[in-house]
């Protein structure tokens, strides 16, 4: 499996406003490419946060890249997975709608009722007791086929994939504004390091629309 994590960050760092409303930091050139890389990826993954932030649809966009894909033997869109431990995807979200296949991925301790509800609009994957176990739950979504993985957040997400390692590289778009506020999301929240950062090797910078392009491998840590 190949995890990259692609996400669009203000000057500032900030993945959005305190709202945590949708902005777009990226600019047309830029959600190209994240089109693009989109349709290079069989799965889709953010955390229910962003579900129930920006109620995103997660599906390639440009018919174009969706026919090479049907062309090239496979699936039109790629999955989409959303990291939900307790089920709170709700049923109308359009993440859960029919143009992909879905997999909401819930703890042991999933409600029965939001279960049973989500079992008519995707396929479950459980790993962990209270939280979804990520190591787990990203083992079993590859026995499904899915390897070449692309996470879009939020920053709770992102950290706790960083925690565990399932990071194999960040595209990180750095867009020309500030968003500011303490309580904005970041590209990695969660609990923060406080030793063995991870670490990051640059491989690329491109200057794209008004900001620029960062793209970093994660390095292997040493046991
Ligand atoms: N600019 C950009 O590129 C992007 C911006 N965003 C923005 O990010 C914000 C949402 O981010 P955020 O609030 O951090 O939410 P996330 O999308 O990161 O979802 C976090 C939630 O995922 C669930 N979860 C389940 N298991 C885990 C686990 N092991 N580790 C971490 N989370 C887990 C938790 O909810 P539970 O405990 O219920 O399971 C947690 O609260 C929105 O404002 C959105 O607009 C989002 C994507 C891209
Ligand atoms: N790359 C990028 N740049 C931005 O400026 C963004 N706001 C985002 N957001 C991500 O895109 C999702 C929306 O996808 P759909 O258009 O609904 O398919 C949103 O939920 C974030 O994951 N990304």
């Amino acid at each position: 499996m190949h995890v990259v994590v692609n996400a669009a960050t203000s000057a500032d760092g900030k993945l959005s406003s305190r709202k945590r409303e949708q902005v777009a930091i990226s600019g047309e050139s830029d959600f190209a490419r994240m089109d693009r890389l989109r349709a290079e990826s069989d799965a889709i993954v953010v955390g229910v946060g962003t579900v129930l932030a920006d109620d995103p649809h997660l599906t390639v966009k440009d018919e174009a890249l969706c026919e090479r894909r049907a062309k090239n033997g496979r699936p039109e869109q790629p999955a989409r997975i959303v990291v939900d431990s307790s089920g709170r995807t709700p049923v109308d979200a359009a993440i859960l709608d029919d143009a992909a296949p879905t997999y909401v991925c819930v703890s042991d301790d999933a409600p029965v009722d939001r279960r049973a509800n989500l079992t008519d609009h995707a396929n479950l994957v459980s790993a962990g007791d209270d939280r979804v176990d990520l190591l787990r739950a990203f083992a079993g979504l590859q026995e499904e086929g899915l390897e070449r993985i692309m996470v879009e957040g939020g920053g709770e997400l992102i950290f706790s994939l960083f925690e565990c390692g399932l990071v194999d590289e960040l595209r990180m778009y750095v867009g020309g504004t500030v968003i500011g506020g303490r309580d904005a999301p970041t590209l990695a929240d969660g609990a923060g390091f406080v030793e063995d950062f991870p670490s990051l090797a640059l491989e690329r910078v491109e200057r794209i629309d008004d900001g620029a392009l960062l793209c970093w491998t994660v390095d292997e840590i040493d046991d």
